[in-house]
């Protein structure tokens, strides 16, 4: 009977400690991948993948937003070099953005107190009023632990956002602040870039709707078996632009010349990178980029992102002819990638969608 007691006390505890915990269980629910270290295949696998270790750090090209309001050689100036960064690199930095460091601090600290939500609140909050699926963690369909991205967020549409606002909280209330700033910003940087060739008109705010835009918060916890998964599995963005703002530990890469390297983080910074549906609008103008996020062994890390994106009926095509893609709305886009992650555990993205040479 004491012994049975002890048992149940000891089990409640053990129930308690596990939903208290704010991790996802990582090792619980992807053993099986994990297991590979066991056998040592997945270093091996990791070799031939990609060159996880050698990488070096850079600055990206940093943009000064203010000359926009600038003289007109100033205003002209800025929007070439917004132009230019987006064809050589497919991202930039910009400072002088507009959106206050007051704000993007207090969505950072709502950010760390929604993470530290024990684990199933996060899963099953009621009390956020965001839809459901919000929540995401992991990978699903990851088969091997180079698939596994050691990560959660927050995905959100501005729908949801605007929404939440009826249940006022510091957190929605924070997030609608930076939302509404960032958004403003993602729509005059698409107007800049779709005006550098040659098109004037309100395209991305007619077709760009809050159903579908959305903000991404991630939190990427302190990874005991980094580098062998990473935070974020490499990918390109499904959007025509995202804004980033990431903390100063660091851990985003992207490829530059065929190699990966890192970015050296500024906390005063908003980091844009140009998304697939950009690079097709402009015909393989501007660079859609792969990157991702090596975990961090001892330390956790924080981004939030905003991803500008058109309603699901929106055709893409390419503003000048001939055209190197085939025209295609964004929702055939996401189902083709949803089926290819389904399919084969990667995104394989723009390539679907070339037009045939033969
Ligand atoms: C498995 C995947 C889903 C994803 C593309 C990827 O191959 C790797 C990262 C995922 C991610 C993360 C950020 C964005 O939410 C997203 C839309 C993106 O561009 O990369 C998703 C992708 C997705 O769900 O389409
Ligand atoms: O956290 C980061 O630095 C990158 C996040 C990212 O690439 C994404 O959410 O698509
Ligand atoms: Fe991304």
């Amino acid at each position: 009977m004491v012994k049975s007691t002890n048992f149940s006390q000891q089990a409640n505890q053990k129930i308690s400690r596990e939903e208290e915990s704010a991790d996802p269980p990582f090792e619980e629910t992807y053993k099986k991948l994990f297991d590979e270290i066991r056998i040592g295949k997945a270093t091996s696998k990791m070799r031939n993948y990609q060159n996880l270790f050698v990488v070096e750090e850079c600055e990206l090209p940093l943009i000064d937003l203010e000359l926009l309001k600038g003289r007109e050689f100033e205003r002209e100036e800025c929007k070439r070099m917004i132009a230019q960064a987006s064809q050589e690199w497919g991202f930039f930095q910009v400072v002088n953005h507009g959106i206050s460091q007051d704000v993007l601090l207090k969505m950072r600290k709502e950010q760390m107190k929604l993470f530290k939500k024990p684990f199933h609140e996060k899963m099953n909050d009621k009390q956020l009023n965001f839809s459901a699926g919000s929540y995401r963690w992991g990978t699903p369909s990851a088969t091997c632990l180079q698939q596994l991205s050691w990560s959660e967020a927050f995905h959100v549409p501005l729908t949801d956002i605007s929404n939440s606002i009826h249940h006022p909280t510091t957190l929605s209330f924070t997030m609608e602040q930076f939302a509404t700033t960032v958004s403003e910003l993602a729509h005059n940087l698409a107007r800049i870039l779709s005006e550098r060739m040659g098109y004037k008109s309100k395209y991305f705010r007619e077709i760009c709707l809050p159903q579908t835009c959305y903000v991404r918060m991630n939190r990427y916890p302190a990874c005991p078996i980094s580098p062998q998964v990473f935070g974020l599995m490499p990918h390109t963005d499904s959007d025509f632009l995202t804004i980033l703002h990431q903390d100063e530990i660091g851990g985003l890469q992207l490829v530059r010349d065929g190699k990966w390297i890192s970015v050296k983080p500024n906390p005063e910074a908003l980091i844009i990178n140009i998304g697939d549906l950009f690079q097709a609008w402009s015909n393989g103008v501007y660079k859609s980029v792969e990157h991702r996020v090596v975990a961090n062994k001892a330390k956790e890390r924080f981004s939030t992102a905003f991803f500008l994106c058109p309603s699901y009926d929106t055709e893409i095509r390419s503003c000048f002819e001939p055209s190197v893609y085939k025209r295609f709305t964004f929702r055939e886009f996401r189902q083709q990638v949803q089926e290819d992650v389904k399919k084969y555990g990667y995104k394989v993205g723009l390539p679907r969608f070339l037009v045939s040479t033969h």
